[in-house]
Parts: structure tokens; C-alpha cells; sequence
């Protein structure tokens, strides 16, 4: 069927790439992390899950054009100074790739991490098949030991088509399914969704994916929603009134990183709302899996003005004030909610 060995690809990526950055993050050392020039921080996991991500798609994918549009890149991995974690990178790749022991492999250099790494340097557009990659999202999250997630998703003529998140600490859903498994207060979930095919959770340590839906209340009385857990990344305020609107009165979830759009997708709460601060452009690995893991669940995602997101212009998303994402039942009401709040606040 259409897209269901490239899908097969990138959850094979993702639940690599999850496992090398749940052996960082138990014994991340601060010399592990860096600032970039834009001060947001990257870790050796970052560049760890983007190199194994662009080796494991090309190897299940060896007869495809490659084109991957990825967060990081390997300038600053290039000076003097970065020479220690270039090598702990590079080991840290070859021991993911050995302990999986699918692949047969000469073990990687550092020249090979660092092409691996740039492989990622993809402008997308609305042209052909573009694989759009965050190798950990919520790096802040990752830091913390918090939320954090590995989106990858691929676009064709600038529509999302699949995608993948695997949120190694969001806790396994409270069902039948984790009650089974005795996997109560675990951790490690992988959702993925193909376009006209819904949407699937598994657990990272082993289960059959079972298909998920967004919540489906009616009231938005009764609904809770997620933010950015940075007060940086998302105006807290404003969402804070949107709510009163819609009369929620459950706290904010606040949880860093696309793992929201994956709680969001089996029904934890109904609602997500991010409004960056003034002069922020959102980036399309941000976004591109969570939107289609949540639409696939029965979900809507728009900017605050109700236009769909368009993955076809780039690396931005160029987008109206903010994001917002529901169920179709409560978009409209949602949707009035923002707008009565944003002319408030001009
Ligand atoms: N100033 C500002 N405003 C809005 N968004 C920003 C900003 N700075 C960074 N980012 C991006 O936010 C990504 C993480 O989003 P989250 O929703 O996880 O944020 S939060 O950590 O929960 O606050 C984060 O993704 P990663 O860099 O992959 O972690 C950034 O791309
Ligand atoms: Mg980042
Ligand atoms: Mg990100
Ligand atoms: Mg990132």
C-alpha cells in the first residue's frame, strides 16, 4: 500500500534514535550540552539521533532519492573545540547501530557522522518528497529529564503524508492494553499516522500499535489543555484567557515538545495552545509529525486565523499569531475563543 514501507523506515529511525537518546539522558554530563548561536541548547543526542535517523532511512530506503529537511546541522560539531563530543557522538552512533544488529556496517567515522549530520541541509518546498526531521524535540525537555520527542515526517508536493513521534517518557496510557502488559507508571510511547489511515500508538518497549482518537467531549467546560512548558516558547497569559472563555478549569498541562500533539491524539486532553512571543517563526520540523498524528486521530490543526498549516514553502511554517489544535467538534467554538482574546489583547 501506498507510503507503508516508508512508514515502516521511519519508525524503525525513530525507535533507534529514541533508544540512543534514552541512554544519553540517563547520564547526560554538562559537557554533553551546548549552547547554539540562536541560545537554544543542543546535545550530543541531538546529533546523535539526526546521524542515525539519515543512516537508518537510507539504508531501508537504498533505491529512493534522499531528501531531508533536519534541525541541526554540523558547523559548530567542526571546530577545534568540539572534537571530544564529535567522538562521543560517533561512538555513541556505532553502539545504537551494534546493539540493534540489523545492519551489517563498517563502523562509522567522523567524517561519516558529520555527512550524515549535514544530509539533513534540505530546503523541502512543494516539489517532490521531502523528509522533515526534529531528532529531539523539547531539547530544554531532554535537559530537564522531562518531555522530548523524536518527530520525523515526510512530505510530498508540500503535503504531510506520514509521520512518526516517539516520546520516550510520556507514561503509557492507563487501559486494558498497559494494564495487560503489568506496564502501569511505565514509560515510551511511539505514535505514527499515514494519511487515510488514522493513527497508531505503540509502546517503546514492545506492543501491538493499537489505533487512537482525540478526545470526544463536547463541553469545552470539561476539557484540559496543554502549553509549552518554557513561558519563553508561549505566551501563558494569553492562553490563560482563552481558557477562561471556553470556561476550562482544569490547570494548564504544561509539557515540552510534540509529545503533546501524541497525548493531544489519544484524548489525555482536548485542546493545545501556542502562541509564540512577537518575531518567532515556527519551523516545519516543529510541527509537520504532530500535525498528522493528530489529524489522522480525528484532531484539527490551524494557525489562530483557522488556516491550515502549510508545510509547502520551506523550512518556516508562515502562519497567523499562533497555533491552536482540537477536535473537530470544538474548533469553532475554540477558534471564536482566540479570536475574541487576541482582538482583546491588541
Ligand atoms: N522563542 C521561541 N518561541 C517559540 N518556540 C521556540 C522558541 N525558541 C525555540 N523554540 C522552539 O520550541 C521548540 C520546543 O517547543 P516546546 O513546545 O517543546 O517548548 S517547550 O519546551 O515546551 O516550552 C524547540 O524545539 P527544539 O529546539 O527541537 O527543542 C524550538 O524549536
Ligand atoms: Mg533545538
Ligand atoms: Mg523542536
Ligand atoms: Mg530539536
Amino acid at each position: 500500500m501506498a507510503y507503508e514501507r516508508k512508514l515502516a523506515a521511519a519508525k524503525k529511525a525513530a525507535f533507534l534514535a529514541a533508544r540512543l537518546c534514552q541512554t544519553v539522558q540517563k547520564s547526560l554530563l554538562s559537557s554533553d550540552v551546548r549552547s547554539k548561536s540562536d541560545r537554544t541548547p543542543v546535545t550530543i543526542a541531538d546529533y546523535g539521533s539526526q546521524a542515525l535517523v539519515s543512516f537508518v532511512l537510507k539504508r531501508e530506503l537504498p533505491s529512493e532519492s534522499f531528501s531531508l529537511v533536519a534541525e541541526e546541522d554540523s558547523v559548530d560539531l567542526r571546530k577545534d573545540e568540539s572534537q571530544e563530543m564529535l567522538k562521543r557522538i560517533t561512538k555513541l552512533v556505532n553502539d545504537s547501530l551494534s546493539s540493534d544488529g540489523t545492519y551489517n556496517f563498517s563502523p562509522l567515522s567522523e567524517d561519516d557522522v558529520l555527512t550524515a549530520i549535514d544530509s539533513g541541509k534540505s530546503e523541502g518546498g512543494s516539489h517532490g518528497q521531502h523528509w522533515v526531521l526534529d531528532p529531539i524535540d523539547g531539547t530544554k525537555g531532554f535537559v530537564r529529564g522531562d518531555q522530548y520527542a523524536i518527530a520525523l515526517a515526510l512530505l510530498d508536493e508540500g503535503n504531510v503524508i506520514l509521520g512518526v513521534l516517539a516520546c520516550p517518557n510520556l507514561p503509557l496510557p492507563n487501559t486494558g492494553q498497559s494494564r495487560q502488559h503489568s506496564l502501569q507508571n511505565q514509560v515510551g510511547c511511539l505514535f505514527s499516522a499515514r494519511v487515510g489511515a488514522g493513527t497508531y500508538m505503540e509502546f517503546l518497549d514492545g506492543s501491538s500499535p493499537t489505533k487512537v482518537n482525540v478526545s470526544t467531549i463536547e463541553n469545552p467546560a470539561e476539557a484540559s489543555f496543554f502549553e509549552s512548558f518554557e513561558a519563553a516558547h508561549s505566551m501563558h497569559d494569553l492562553s490563560g484567557s482563552i481558557a477562561k472563555k471556553l470556561g476550562v478549569t482544569a490547570p494548564p498541562v504544561r509539557m515540552d515538545s510534540q509529545a503533546k500533539y501524541g497525548a493531544l491524539a489519544r484524548g489525555d486532553g482536548a485542546i493545545y495552545l501556542r502562541f509564540p512571543h512577537e518575531g518567532y517563526r515556527e519551523k516545519i520540523w516543529d510541527h509537520a509529525a504532530g500535525c498528522i498524528v493528530v489529524t489522522e486521530a480525528g484532531g484539527v490543526v490551524t494557525d489562530a486565523a483557522g488556516n491550515p498549516l502549510d508545510f509547502s514553502n520551506g523550512k518556516h511554517l508562515d502562519l497567523e499569531k499562533g497555533i491552536i489544535v482540537t477536535s473537530k467538534k470544538l474548533m469553532p467554538l475554540l477558534l471564536n475563543a482566540v479570536q475574541e482574546a487576541l482582538k482583546e489583547q491588541s
